[in-house]
């Protein structure tokens, strides 16, 4: 079970991305983030994965401890934690199997994975990209493959690496309407066949509703809503989205 103790990130610009926050991310759960444009959800995620340091405070690793602690529980944490981006950042030259081949790098020593992998990755990979549908797109350069295909390989790198968590960072804010649901449906899928707990940022409330088992609203750095989907009334909605208008208005005057 992942958690944050009192964590506070304050870039060196000044600007308070997130002010101090609790939060225990229960496992196997589908967690999503809602929030306006800069409201912290990037930050959060970035601190979950340790790559933003907090100013204050811990991320928790249940029975592992702080992933601050060691370089070594850092790179444990990082190894258990499959990261799904916006832009998928495949390398196009690569084929679709070799870009799901560099989930499996963390898993060797950095002299063994100069080496080609072993065949046994080749096979992990290739079941990731079976489960997204994708295994007759193999072979196919990661460049020609459609936003959607892109994406899916995406999720299959991130599952290569057998996590216990994944954090998606808007992985459907690229797509249209219906491949985003198809995305979604596949990242939930395998989320909830492997036990894997997500934690994912998300702009449309629809979606967070149809797939979320817990939803998270920030707004301005801050927590303002947590609960179950059905509870994201349209009061807490305000809350979420429309925050900042009274400092708007202020402005305005
Ligand atoms: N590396 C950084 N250095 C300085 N300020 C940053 C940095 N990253 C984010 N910020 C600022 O921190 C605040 C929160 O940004 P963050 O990207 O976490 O929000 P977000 O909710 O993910 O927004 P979006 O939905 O637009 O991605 C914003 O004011 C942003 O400008």
């Amino acid at each position: 079970m992942l958690s944050v103790h009192d964590v506070a990130v304050t870039y060196s610009n000044g600007v308070t991305a997130l002010h101090p926050t609790s939060l225990t991310f229960k496992r196997g759960q589908f967690i999503v983030l809602l929030g306006a444009s800069g409201a912290g959800k990037s930050t959060l995620l970035r601190t979950l994965n340790g790559l933003v340091r907090p100013t204050r405070g811990e991320v928790r690793v249940e029975g592992r401890g702080s992933i601050f602690a060691r370089r070594s529980a850092l790179r444990a944490h990082r190894r258990s934690t499959g990261m799904v981006f916006q832009q998928h950042h495949l390398i196009g030259r690569l084929t679709a199997l070799e870009n799901v081949l560099t989930g499996r790098l963390a898993a060797h020593s950095t002299f063994r994975s100069m080496l080609p992998l072993p065949r046994a990755d080749r096979m992990i990979a290739l079941e990731a990209l079976g489960r997204v549908g994708l295994v007759d797109r193999a072979l196919h350069r990661a460049d020609q493959l459609s936003g959607g295909q892109q994406q899916r390989v995406g999720i299959a790198r991130a599952m290569a690496q057998r996590p216990e968590t994944i954090l998606a960072d808007e992985p459907v804010a690229s797509l249209d309407p219906a491949t985003a649901v198809k995305v979604l449906d596949d990242l939930h899928r395998i989320c909830r066949e492997d036990g894997i707990t997500a934690i994912i940022s998300l702009h449309q409330v629809d979606l967070a509703r149809r797939y979320a088992d817990h939803v998270i609203g920030l707004a301005q750095g801050r927590i303002v809503f947590e609960g179950n989907p059905d509870t994201l009334r349209p009061d807490a909605l305000d809350e979420i989205y429309h925050a900042d208008q009274p400092r708007l208005a202020e402005a305005a005057q």
